[in-house]
């Protein structure tokens, strides 16, 4: 059986562990959620809309602040109770503590840094970067429980249309693992939605010609309600912050819609977001590599068909 732990925020289910619940389902076998907090109920039974066939809860004030000693108690309890072999968590800095925590508690075997997960022979293997990023491998474990950690956004939150039986656990916490406190919580400020969260990308490359060229993918994600994603040679050049860019070494996005302005298509941007459902790609070279993997493309420059594409949008939505 495959556990997937899912993350909740203001009681609604992150979308990376869905989109990690969705993968494992679409593997086949018995797949189920572990939801841990406080008020969490509610939210945990959209679980079976992903995949889950059980939901796991533990829900009890002492979870209230996501720190992660106590979901290690909390998950250590589902894991020997359920029998799981394998246990699932989409990257983010919460679930990287409790993924560890929890490969310590349980003596198991944890790979990290994952962006696809596969069956051999009824065995999950795991692909994750190596050698500075420069090639692919396939990674397996030789114990169970087997601990992955999916980088964010490797996979498409997929509704499957299920429902999944809820089942309470109780929460067993150990001394040490109540003894943090959470002083504080602080969000970081942004107007639309993150990259990781976002239905709509709107991504620049070099193309944009300069960092006041980002004004462009800024007008027409705004258009659209979507966020501003970057490539890895802006990003080194300081036009555009890291925690936007996509790709190899950046994050895993697969929103629905994906518009590349001004972006080569290098294969170590491709890998970030060719799981995307709709790519359109505006550039000035015809023969650039990422008309060979869009969906549709605009040969032109950024600065003459994104204003235009812009103004289209909200004229649509007048
Ligand atoms: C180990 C390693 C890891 C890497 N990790 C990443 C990663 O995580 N993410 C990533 O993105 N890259 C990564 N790279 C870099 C990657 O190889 C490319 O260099 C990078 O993606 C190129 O970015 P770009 O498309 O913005 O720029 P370029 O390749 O320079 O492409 C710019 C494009 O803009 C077009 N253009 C120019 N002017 C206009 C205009 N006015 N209108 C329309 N089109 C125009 C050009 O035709 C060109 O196709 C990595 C490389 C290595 C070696």
């Amino acid at each position: 059986m495959t556990l997937v732990f899912l993350e909740h925020h203001d009681g609604e289910l992150q979308k990376g562990g869905l989109g990690v619940l969705a993968k494992a389902a679409s593997l086949g076998g018995e797949v189920a959620a572990v939801v841990v907090g406080h008020g969490v109920r509610a939210a945990a039974a959209a679980a079976g809309n992903y995949g889950a066939s059980t939901v796991y809860v533990v829900d009890d004030p002492a979870l209230e602040a996501p720190l992660p000693q106590p979901r290690v108690d909390a998950l250590e309890a589902v894991v020997r109770a359920s029998g799981a072999e394998n246990v699932l968590f989409a990257a983010s800095v919460l679930s990287a503590d409790v993924a560890a925590g929890l490969a310590a508690r349980l003596d198991a075997g944890l790979n990290w840094d994952v962006t696809d997960l596969a069956l051999d022979g009824g065995t999950l293997v795991a692909k994750r970067p190596a050698l500075g990023d420069t090639v692919l491998v396939d990674v397996g474990w030789t114990s169970t429980p087997r601990i992955a950690l999916v980088r964010s956004g490797a996979f498409e939150a997929v509704e499957t249309g299920g429902t999944a039986t809820v089942q309470e656990v109780a929460a067993e916490l150990r001394d040490y693992s109540t003894a943090a406190r959470m002083v504080e919580q602080a969000h970081e400020q942004s107007s639309g939605p993150s990259i990781e969260d976002a239905d709509v990308i709107v991504a620049g490359g070099r193309g944009l010609g300069a960092p006041e060229g980002f004004r462009l993918a800024e007008e027409l994600a705004e258009a659209l309600g979507g966020a501003v994603a970057a490539t890895r040679a802006v990003v080194d050049a300081g036009w555009y912050p890291y925690s936007t860019q996509v790709g190899q070494t950046g994050k895993s996005v697969s929103p629905r819609l994906y518009i590349a302005l001004g972006i080569s298509g290098a294969i170590q941007h491709k890998v970030g977001m060719q799981s995307s459902g709709t790519i359109v790609a505006i550039n000035k070279d015809p023969n650039a590599p990422i008309f060979d993997f869009a969906d549709f493309g605009i040969v032109g420059k950024v600065e003459d068909v994104a204003p235009r594409l812009a103004e289209l949008v909200r004229r649509r939505k007048a």
